[in-house]
């Protein structure tokens, strides 16, 4: 029987900061805007992705409400890997939250269905709630192929899966990563719709009542309500406005909308 979380879902922004950022940066962005940031704790979850050698300086600078993530986590655990970081040491070093699966390592690092699921696997067994990102390119999208590209994403990640309340979805379509293109509100709820009932499905009604399917691609503070107020849309995987003091507003934005 899959694990369901019994607490209420609070809805979740993240803001991954990828491959951006200098001391300076982190430093002012996290006392300047982060640490001012006003939320409910009991309606929202904030966690923020900075690059792995960012982790240490921002943890500790960090309100205690704000939560750090990994950006990646090795699918090997046991191997000697230069320039890996394994989950075992993510949570040795206290932090609860990985990213999985973002579309940059699958294209430019040819992480496979199959290497993403081995990541969602050394999460759970290191207690890690996982950001599985899923999403389809363009392509895929004109061919009227998203339902597959999702499907075959999802299914890959089932089996690594025992306790579904350390598992976030974050559906990021590939062709509105940094494009300034944002899915539509409709265009997002169909798939998030797609999504939940792949977990009805798949797992059981109250895993998919309890998961956070959030949407990730170009969200700002422009298009934050109109995508927070879709009924299966959870929050937020936030990029580039998470380099900006608009991040601010896009977690204010989430907070009064959250259930
Ligand atoms: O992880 C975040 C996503 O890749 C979205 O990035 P973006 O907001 O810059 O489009």
């Amino acid at each position: 029987m899959a694990a369901a979380s019994a607490e209420k879902k609070r809805y979740l922004v993240g803001g991954n900061w990828k491959s951006n950022g200098s001391v300076t940066f982190v430093r002012d962005m996290i006392n300047n805007v982060l640490n001012k940031m006003k939320f409910e704790e009991s309606k929202l979850e904030v966690v923020i992705a900075p690059m792995i050698i960012h982790v240490p300086s921002a943890k500790a600078m960090l309100h205690s409400h704000l939560h750090v993530c990994a950006q990646n986590i090795a699918a090997e655990g046991k191997k000697a890997q230069t320039g890996e970081v394994k989950a075992e040491q993510v949570q040795d070093f206290g932090l609860k939250w990985a990213i999985v699966g973002h579309s940059e390592r699958r294209q430019h690092y040819l992480e496979s269905n199959e290497l993403v699921a081995e990541k969602v696997k050394r999460c759970q067994e290191c207690h890690l709630t996982a950001i599985v990102c899923i999403g389809e390119r363009l392509e895929e999208r004109e061919a009227g192929q998203t339902h597959d590209v999702l499907k075959q994403q999802l299914d890959a990640v089932k089996a690594s899966v025992k306790d579904w309340s350390r598992i976030v979805i974050a559906y990021e379509p590939v062709w509105a990563i940094g494009t300034g293109k944002t899915a539509s509100p409709e265009i997002a709820q169909e798939a998030h719709e797609f999504i939940r009932k792949w977990i009805q499905g798949s797992v059981s009604d109250a895993v998919a009542n309890a998961t956070r399917i959030i949407y990730g691609g170009s969200v700002s503070d422009a298009n934050a309500e109109s995508l927070i107020t879709q009924k299966d849309i959870d929050g937020f995987l936030v990029g580039g406005a998470s380099l900006t003091e608009k991040f601010g507003t896009i977690v204010e934005t989430v907070n009064k909308f959250a259930p």
